[in-house]
């Protein structure tokens, strides 16, 4: 774990709640912590913010922020935290809520600047605006950038998006995938929606019942049918690619995948450009020869991995290798006692549909 990263093991008991959770996270990129209602993620955030005093350590880009007796209060951990009602200070504007925290941070330690993160945000036009008459999706740009401001060693967002319409969403996805780039610190950003983890997620931790089940490449984590990552019909891989060509014609783009090459709505991405796509495991089928004549565009020839029955179900999930990633098919078992499938079985993976993360 690079010294920059977030280190931390932290136990709480609330209630009959059990928090245990160990966390090693890189010191930079999104780092997601995706877990169902009630599993911990918000208990687990306000443990490492310091609002809740849990036992173990933690360390934080190479500062020792508790351990035994050794406690720094939540007003001295130099963090950046917002939650899912993104709280502004509502009978100021938003340059006075923006400037709240940059001015108490000094000079030397800013790490953006003001015009540079309302250029970020889009946040011009909103300036003079009261907090409290923003509508929810603009309350949320102004809390991150709020945040964002006060330069801190670790940035913690809540479900930032729950609650917000699909228009919001939409606007401020892109932002959050901007700060990847921008930003040298951890980011854990809390959330129970695949969509927001196949996106942002470089880092993936899954939280179930307080524990810390799985960490590591959400590459990795969503293509393993043991964990429990939501309802099967749902289950969903991400492959990070490279844009390849585009086809305006067509209204296409080929962006190369590990295994093969996929084409998907035209990308606004130059030639080159990294991007995701997303598969959902209930829109590959199987194949033993290469098909003929389908409309299906998309075929890997790939080699499988291993079969998992699910309970009490006409399914399973098949795991499918592509070298350096996986994908998963989701099949009747009738058809996969009629192929006769089984693990190091050539086979052919037609792809129904593949969603540009974009
Ligand atoms: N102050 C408290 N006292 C007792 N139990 C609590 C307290 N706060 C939370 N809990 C319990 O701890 C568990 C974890 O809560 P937490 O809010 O961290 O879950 P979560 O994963 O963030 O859920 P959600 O996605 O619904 O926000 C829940 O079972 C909750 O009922």
């Amino acid at each position: 774990m690079p010294e920059q990263g977030l280190d931390a093991q932290l136990r709480l008991q609330q209630g009959t709640f059990q928090l245990d959770a160990r966390l090693q996270l890189p010191g930079d990129g999104i780092s997601v912590l995706l877990g169902r209602s009630g599993s911990g993620k918000s208990i687990l955030l306000r443990a490492i913010a310091g609002l809740e005093r849990a036992e173990g350590f933690l360390r934080v880009g190479g500062q020792l922020w508790q351990e035994g007796a050794h406690f720094r209060p939540s007003h001295l951990r130099p963090l950046g935290y917002v939650s899912q009602s993104g709280e502004l200070l509502p009978h100021l504007d938003v340059r006075a809520n923006l400037e709240f925290g940059y001015r108490r941070v000094p000079r030397a330690r800013r790490r953006l600047g003001l015009d540079e993160v309302v250029a970020l945000f889009g946040l011009e036009t909103l300036l003079g605006q009261h907090a409290a008459q923003l509508p929810n999706g603009q309350r949320q740009r102004v809390a991150i950038a709020r945040a964002l401001l006060t330069s801190p060693d670790l940035l913690l967002l809540d479900a930032p998006l729950a609650g917000l319409d699909r228009h919001s969403r939409a606007e401020i996805l892109p932002l959050l995938e901007q700060l990847r780039e921008r930003l040298q610190i951890p980011l854990l950003y809390v959330t129970d929606q695949q969509d927001e983890v196949t996106r942002l997620a470089d880092h993936l931790v899954l939280l179930d019942k307080g524990q810390t089940l799985a960490s590591g490449p959400p590459e990795r984590l969503l293509s393993d049918p043991r964990l429990p990552l939501g309802h099967p019909d749902e289950t969903a891989v991400v492959l990070i690619g490279q844009v390849e060509s585009h086809d305006p014609h067509y209204q296409l783009s080929r962006i190369r995948v590990p295994g093969g090459t996929l084409r998907v709505a035209l990308s606004r991405l130059p030639p080159g450009a990294e991007t995701r796509v997303r598969i959902f495991a209930r829109d590959v089928s199987l194949s033993l020869e290469p098909p003929h004549n389908s409309s299906i565009l998309n075929t890997l020839e790939t080699r499988i991995i291993d079969l998992f029955q699910e309970h009490d179900s006409a399914r399973v999930m098949v795991r499918l290798d592509l070298g350096s990633a996986c994908i998963l098919a989701r099949i009747t078992r009738l058809s996969a006692d009629r192929l006769e499938l089984a693990p190091e079985r050539r086979v052919y993976a037609q792809i129904k549909s593949v969603a540009l993360m974009e």
